[in-house]
């Protein structure tokens, strides 16, 4: 359903150019749900723009749907929804009319296009909000009105650009378990971008990563967090001295490494942690250490982030103000 390769974008400046995506291979398959993360400026959204065509590629080939977004943008448009960041959606206007306008813009008739928006409506748990001015709806509303838009001329493919930011956590569950069940009624394909990892992890099959405009792992999100984060494991015995002595037999473990020690405490990350406590327990008791607390921490998408890069993937990127002369407005 998305197929690129090398793709590519600079940003030419006065003074500089960013390189904003320095040439990404991915391979998206119909139905799929894949999280794009990546700390602040690392080229999700200008990937996201160069897919919906809204911004030119610099070198490099992407085609969705089975078109080519250089060639054949209209196609492309035609098969996707797109929601960026910040409302789509016009504040004077009413909700229902908003969608229906939208449906017209894609060549529906009128009726047609009533029918959908109403039907979108109850989908997104909208009913009864249809004569509503949209400035008048709740953030999580809005949010969820920008979805139908995004959905009125029913796309194969949805493309959602940090959908759930600023929403409260009870409102981002809301909106995600919409789009899981319009996505799994309508077989849409999803490409998304969240800074919320907690989405990425349960709502993606898969999770691509992105660092300084390239990929840097692409699976799915349990196999990166085993291949590149252990569980980690913390530790207290009852004198800086015994913890010590358990942390040079741990550190004697395969599975286990960073070893840390601080006082009476110590951390280590460790494989398949859970199923090694017992053994841990057993070394203890056997030297004549007693442990007064013992705690395992599943490893999360950031701990990923954290081992493959030495920073955390909430690291902000300096801003830059380069223009760029190939942008367009949004569809
Ligand atoms: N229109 C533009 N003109 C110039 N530079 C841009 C433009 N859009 C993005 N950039 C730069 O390209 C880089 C990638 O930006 P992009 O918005 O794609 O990152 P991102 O991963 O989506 O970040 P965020 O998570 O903050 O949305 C950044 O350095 C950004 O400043």
């Amino acid at each position: 359903m998305i197929e690129t390769r090398g793709l590519t974008k600079d940003f030419a400046g006065r003074k500089e150019t960013v390189h904003a995506v320095r040439g990404i291979d991915l391979h998206v398959e119909r139905g799929e749900t894949v999280a794009v993360l990546g700390p602040n400026g690392a080229g999700k959204t200008t990937t996201m723009r160069m897919l919906t065509t809204l911004t030119a590629p610099t070198a490099g080939t992407a085609r969705v749907a089975g078109y080519d977004v250089v060639r054949a943008p209209a196609q492309v448009r035609q098969r996707l929804g797109y929601v960026g960041q910040g409302n789509g959606a016009g504040h004077g206007q009413r909700a229902l009319d908003e969608l229906a306008m939208q449906g017209l813009t894609f060549g529906m008739s009128r009726r047609t296009a009533r029918v959908r928006a109403q039907e979108l409506m109850a989908g997104l748990d909208l009913a009864g909000k249809e004569r509503a001015k949209v400035s008048e709806l709740s953030g999580g509303q809005r949010r969820r009105l920008d979805v139908a838009m995004g959905l009125m001329h029913a796309p194969e493919l949805l493309v959602l650009d940090e959908p759930s930011t600023g929403l409260d956590p009870h409102n981002r569950a809301n909106l995600w378990e919409h789009i899981a069940a319009l996505r799994d009624e309508h077989d849409i394909t999803l490409p998304l971008t969240t800074h919320y990892l907690d989405e990425a992890d349960t709502m993606a099959k898969r999770v691509v990563i992105v660092d300084h405009g390239r990929v840097i792992a692409d699976d799915a999100p349990e196999v990166l967090k085993s291949r590149h984060a252990g569980d980690r494991l913390t530790v207290t015995t009852a004198s800086a001295e015994q913890t010590a002595r358990l942390a040079a037999r741990l550190e004697s473990w395969e599975a286990t490494s960073e070893v840390r020690l601080a006082g009476a405490t110590l951390t280590a990350d460790i494989a398949a942690g859970s199923t090694r406590v017992s053994e841990l327990v057993r070394t203890a008791d056997a030297d004549g250490i007693p442990i007064t607390d013992l705690q395992m921490r599943r490893p999360t998408l950031d701990d990923v982030f954290l081992n493959l890069t030495g920073r955390s993937l909430r690291e902000a990127a300096a801003p830059t103000d380069l223009t760029d002369p190939t942008e367009e407005s949004a569809a």
